[in-house]
This record gives structure tokens, sequence and C-alpha cells, in this order.
């Protein structure tokens, strides 16, 4: 792609595989942030913004955004941690997504079950700057010197295959589900740190002009992933129970109530959040409520 094509315009940096890409991909839908990227191409225009995305790995994506090489991103809050950029880079809204946690694994039933028994031994991880700083701070603590200090190892990918290998007696990855640690035999020992995606923005100040429209895409995604979070409950009860239903469904500010046709009852429409409906719709049961409905949201601005 000529490089003037992109003068001016906003970059973007989006995880170009794995994990996070598809749900960033619904993200920029979400947020109608319209694009064709041709086959194979890591750099496109978008069609209704000054705006052009790049599709990097999402390793990269905190140091291109850090640099200033990028002005906004979407990424891992661990690989910030890792590439060490969590002071050239703000986070502006956790997504959601990407929710797993960095966790010290060692075998089931080997002799290493806490992080103090595994010090000093063998640890091999993607994360080798984390695992790296983590570790040093227990050594310290148990006063292990030279080579008796912890000795850790980065391999690119497939990490929890190290201990099988006999490359390692313990491994520091993600755990999202806990399936691939079981596979192999492993279990946890310790957590490191939590993990989900976010949106991210340089601190280099030379970007700055892009303020207004990072802003707006910022708002724009706010609104998708609050919409995904909540529903609309709605719902018929007597007028003498609004307090009850108030306490149930208080909404974000206030719920709205409107007056039935019919004497005596009200109409209630509030916002729930998606995770505890089912329990608000028992709750509202309880209280006489009637005909209660739930919308799923397409979009928001809250
Ligand atoms: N199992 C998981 N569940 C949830 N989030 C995850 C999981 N694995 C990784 N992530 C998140 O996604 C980010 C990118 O990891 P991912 O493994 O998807 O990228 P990748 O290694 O570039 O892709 P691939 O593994 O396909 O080569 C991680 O830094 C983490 O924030
Ligand atoms: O707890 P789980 O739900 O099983 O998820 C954890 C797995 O997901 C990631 O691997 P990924 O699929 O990205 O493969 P990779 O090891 O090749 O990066 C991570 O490295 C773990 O291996
Ligand atoms: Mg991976």
């Amino acid at each position: 792609m000529n490089k003037d094509l992109l003068d001016g315009r906003l970059l973007f940096a989006i995880p170009k595989k794995g994990r996070l890409h598809d749900k960033c991909l619904e993200l920029l839908a979400g947020a109608d942030i319209q694009f064709r990227r041709p086959n194979r191409l890591d750099v496109c225009l978008v069609m209704n913004h000054p705006i052009a995305l790049v599709f990097l790995p999402a390793a990269d994506i905190p140091s291109f955004v850090g640099n200033g090489d990028v002005d906004l991103g979407i990424t891992g809050h661990d690989v910030i941690l890792e590439a060490e950029m969590q002071d050239q880079v703000t986070e502006i809204h956790r997504l959601g997504f990407g929710k797993c946690a960095l966790q010290v694994q060692t075998p089931e039933n080997g002799p290493f079950n806490s992080v103090e028994d595994l010090a000093g031994k063998r640890v091999v991880t993607s994360f080798d700057v984390i695992a790296g700083a983590y570790f040093a701070k227990i050594d310290e603590r148990l006063n292990l010197t030279g080579d008796n200090k912890t000795k850790i190892q980065y391999v690119g990918g497939s990490v929890e295959a190290a201990c099988a290998l006999g490359l390692a007696d313990g491994i520091v990855d993600l755990v999202e589900s806990g399936d691939t640690m079981r596979a192999v035999g492993l279990h946890a020992i310790a957590t490191v740190l939590q993990t989900e995606a976010v949106l991210i923005k340089s601190n280099v100040p030379h970007r700055a002009h892009h303020a207004p429209l990072i802003d707006l895409i910022a708002s724009r995604i706010a609104g998708v992933i609050a919409a995904g979070k909540y529903v609309v409950c709605e719902y018929n009860i007597r007028r003498q129970s609004i307090s009850e239903a108030t306490a149930i469904t208080p909404g974000r500010r206030a719920p709205t109530i409107s007056p039935l046709e019919e004497e005596g009852w009200v109409a209630v429409s509030s916002m729930v959040e998606k995770k505890s409906v089912a329990n608000t719709m028992d709750q509202l049961m309880k209280i006489g409520a009637e005909d209660i409905l739930v919308f799923n949201l397409d979009n928001c601005r809250v």
C-alpha cells in the first residue's frame, strides 16, 4: 500500500489472529467502522472514517502503540505488562473478553505444590518478563542467590508441553477454562495476574491531534460493550408495589414507569445486567409482576 494513503489517518491496531481477533471484528462492526481487508493485507483503510486498521500479533500491539507508531489498539492487559509498556499507553476501556489468568502450574502428582517449592527450579513460559519479576521477588524472600535462583526460560508457544518433555519443573501460562492445563496433567499453584482485552491509546504527544476521533471510537466501543452486558426488562405491576419493584430493577439512573390503561397498574422498563436477569425475573414474579419481557440491546450509549 502507498504510504501517502495513510497520511493524516488515525492508525488502529487489531490482533491479526488468535483468541482476540474475532471479538475485535465484532466490536468494529458494532462501532460501524467499515472496511474491506484484501486477502493477506495487514493494513487497510476504513471507508467511513479517516482511520487505517493495522493487523498485528496481539503481543506486538503494546510496543507499536507505546512507541507512537500507531495511535490506538486492542490487545491483552497481560501483553502490555510483558512488553513493559504500561507507562507508555493508557488503557481506555476494559472490553470484557479475552478474560483469563496467568498462572504458575506444576505436574499434578509432582513434588512442587507451592511457589516456594518451585523457586530455584526450571520454569518455562512465554511471559519471561512477568514471570522473571515474579520469581525474582520469591527468590529474594527465600534468599536464593546465584545458581540457586529460579531459572526462567522463554518459549514462543505450546508452553504446556515443557514439563512432559522434561524441560521444566513448572510453567507460567494463561488459563481460561483450565482444559489445556488438565489435559496435560498440570495444576495451578498460584495466580500471577488476571487479564482481559483492553482498548489502549498512545501516550506519545505528537498523536494528540487525533483526540476527538479517539474519543468518538472509545464512546462507540463502550456502547457496544454495554449493549452486550445489559438487557432491557419490561413488566406490568400493581401501583402499590412500585417501591419493591424499583428496589429489584433500579435501572442505571431510575426505571421508567408509565401508567397502564387499567386502573391501579403500571408498566416498568429498566436496564438489567444480563448475567443476573433470571434471578431478577424470579424476584419480580414473587412481588406479583406480570408479562415480564426481556429484550437484547443491539447498541447503546450509557
Ligand atoms: N485461552 C484464552 N482465553 C482467553 N483469552 C486468552 C486465551 N489465550 C490468550 N488469551 C488472550 O489473548 C491474547 C493473545 O493470545 P493468543 O494466544 O490469542 O495470540 P497468539 O499467540 O498471537 O495467537 P495463536 O495462539 O493463535 O498463535 C493473550 O495475550 C491473552 O490476553
Ligand atoms: O484454559 P484454556 O481454556 O484451555 O485456555 C488456555 C490456553 O489458551 C492459550 O493457548 P492458545 O489456544 O492460544 O494456543 P497457544 O498455546 O498455541 O498460544 C493458552 O496459552 C493456553 O494454552
Ligand atoms: Mg496463543
